[in-house]
């Protein structure tokens, strides 16, 4: 499905726009011929004064020809008037109104206008001597000139209007055509992700509007699929951002290859696809097209010659079994999504209505976490550690506790999560850390043991630049030596970001505090590549240990083996039985913890059994 296109210009814009140009040529026009008329009055108005003061010029002057009956005389002095503008006619009469001299321009030709603005002006003046009339002096001039000038004038205006006119047209036409170019682009780019090319998030928001309103009319479902790559932010960080770019074009290419012509696929962000399938009939449609999905990009991709895999957890919620409205089946689809990555990753999550309930609960547990933040009532137990060769306890690991008032014991890996989602996770592991570091010194001095303390650093936490000085101080106001901190970090917290978690563990190395991986050998990293990190330990996950002696030995014996190649210590966690003991004594385990040796209890249960070595 192609991105939506724009709504082309309305009708009546264009009509506006024609109007607006008519209105202008039509009060252009209205304001011309004002002005042409002003100027016509104004210069007939002087052409009279003109006239009157020629008339009495020649009144006081034309007196003795009269008198004296010379009329060559007479008709020299009107002739001399012969440069004044527009005068057609020049006429001396005598006493009797006969004519007695008379200059003619040419013929007198003058308007036929009569009674008009265009009708010739005619000025006479008395030619008086001493008290007596003589006669009287009459001039006649022809308008016509001056309407005349003024029309080829206006013309000149006018075509000088029109030219303008035509070319602002055409200006105004390549500027309309440049925007609707830009508009055409606009639109393309409020609708289009530009590094896929696919549709964006406003498209699908759209486009899933209008195919819900049309399944509801039609009884059809519409599926969602929203689309979260695994590793994309690995792929980032590893290959560079252009490796990334081309992952998501591999994606959005494979995406497309599996959905219908009818069906939408759009990435929503960063690396979140969504997939739109209108026009199902069963739900089971939409299960299908996750799976092939999933296996589409299960198959390895070559980007920049390396190969990398770009698996992706699919969320699913179908339109109506699931949710009567488009924002809802998105909210739907994201609650399974957050399932599908919470179960492991790289699987689809289908959408229950028992989601929600968890999703409650977890709104439930957040406000009540802050609560027990705030009033101090979560609680650190410490798990003891013991040296495989000496028996000896070397060490406690602080695991932090919380006892809701309704709900009764909440295990970490249900609130950590909490904490790390609402931002309370800076707040909880400073406390936690804290606090481990002043019962550790407590312990210490009640054994009388260097006691080390291990404290888990969640992803949040190392992410967060305060963290160094946040350890700094405590090590400070506390008191306990740098070297009996060991702060533990998942492998995944580590490959999230590799050159900025080898920098961070750099800094908090300086300190002096000692570095352990936790949980080693269930996420995707491998010793050879955590050799770059200043580590000092490894925890070998109970998942290692479970097995032994039965099986799993050559595993963790070879993993035990490994870090004591690259002079890491290791720490077994999980030991449950003596069988378990004894084998990780004999393949060199250094530390080790588990139910067997001691669970994890409040620091004053561990007073009373510490100093106790291993049997
Ligand atoms: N089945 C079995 N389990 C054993 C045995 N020995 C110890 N365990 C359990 O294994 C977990 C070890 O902690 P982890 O791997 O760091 O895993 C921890 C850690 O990742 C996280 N966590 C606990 N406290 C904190 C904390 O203060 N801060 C952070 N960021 N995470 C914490 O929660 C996880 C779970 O903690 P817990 O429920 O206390 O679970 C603890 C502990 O009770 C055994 O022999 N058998």
């Amino acid at each position: 499905m192609n991105n939506r296109p724009r709504q082309p210009k309305s009708r009546l814009a264009s009509l506006l726009g024609t109007g607006q140009l008519a209105a202008v040529v039509v009060a252009l026009a209205v304001a011309g011929s004002i002005l042409l008329a002003y100027q016509f009055i104004t210069l007939r108005r002087t052409l009279v004064g003109d006239m009157a003061v020629h008339a009495s010029i020649i009144a006081d002057n034309i007196a003795a020809p009269l008198m004296f009956q010379d009329r060559d005389a007479a008709t020299e002095m009107l002739r001399s008037f012969h440069p004044a503008p527009f005068l057609t006619m020049a006429t001396a009469l005598d006493r009797n109104g006969t004519i007695f001299a008379e200059y003619l321009r040419d013929g007198g030709k003058q308007s036929t206008h009569a009674d008009s603005w265009f009708a010739p002006v005619i000025v006479t003046r008395a030619v008086v001597y001493q008290g007596r009339t003589l006669g009287q002096v009459r001039l006649v001039a022809d308008t016509t000139g001056i309407r005349d000038g003024l029309l080829g004038y206006g013309a000149l205006l006018g075509l000088a209007f029109l030219g303008a006119l035509l070319t602002s047209g055409l200006v105004s036409r390549k500027i309309r055509s440049r925007m609707a170019r830009a508009e055409r682009e606009l639109a393309y780019l409020a609708y289009t992700d530009p590094v896929t090319d696919l549709p964006n998030r406003r498209a699908s928001n759209e486009t899933l509007d209008a195919m819900l309103e049309r399944a509801g009319t039609q009884g059809e479902k519409v599926g969602v699929l929203l689309i979260d790559l695994d590793n994309f932010k690995v792929v980032n960080d590893t290959a560079g951002h252009d490796a990334g770019d081309q992952l998501l074009r591999e994606v959005a290419r494979l995406l497309r290859a599996q959905v219908r012509e009818t069906d939408l696929v759009a990435r929503i962000g960063g690396d979140e696809f969504i997939v739109i399938a209108g026009a199902m009939r069963t739900t089971e449609e939409l299960d299908h097209l996750a799976h092939r999905i999933i296996e589409a990009l299960q198959r390895p991709l070559q980007l920049n010659g390396t190969e990398f895999l770009a698996t992706a957890s699919i969320g699913a919620a179908v339109f109506p079994d699931d949710a009567a409205s488009a924002p809802e089946l998105v909210s739907n689809a994201d609650t399974a999504l957050y399932e599908a990555k919470d179960a492991g990753r790289n699987r689809l999550g289908r959408f229950r209505r028992e989601m929600i309930m968890a999703a409650q609960r977890r709104a439930q547990l957040e406000r009540d976490l802050r609560r027990a933040l705030a009033t101090r009532s979560l609680e650190v137990f410490y798990q003891p550690q013991f040296d495989c060769a000496s028996k000896q306890l070397v060490g406690v690991e602080a695991l932090v506790r919380w006892r809701h008032p309704e709900h009764g014991f909440i295990g970490p890996d249900e609130f950590i999560p909490i904490a790390e989602s609402c931002g309370l996770i800076g707040e909880l592991g400073t406390w936690v850390l804290e606090q481990a570091c002043i019962d550790v010194i407590a312990l210490g001095e009640h054994t009388g043991l260097p006691l080390s303390v291990a404290v888990n650093v969640s992803a949040r936490q190392f992410r967060d630049n305060e963290f160094i000085e946040v350890v700094r101080n405590i090590l400070g106001s506390t008191g306990l030596p740098a070297a009996r901190l060991e702060l533990e970090l998942t492998e995944t917290v580590l490959m999230d970001d590799v050159s900025r978690a080898a920098g961070f563990m750099h800094a908090l190395r300086s300190l002096g505090v000692r570095m352990s991986i936790d949980d080693f050998g269930t996420g995707y990293s491998s010793l050879a590549y955590l050799q770059s990190f200043p580590i000092d330990q490894l925890k070998l996950d109970r998942s290692f240990v479970r097995p032994l002696p039965r099986d799993g030995a050559t595993l963790a014996g070879a993993v035990i083996a490994l870090a004591h190649s690259f002079n890491l210590t290791v720490v077994a966690e999980g030991v449950e039985t003596a069988e378990q003991l004894a084998w990780l004594r004999a393949a060199g385990c250094d530390v080790m913890q588990g139910y067997l040796l001691g669970r994890p209890a409040p620091l004053e249960a561990l007073r009373s059994a510490a100093g106790l070595a291993v049997a």
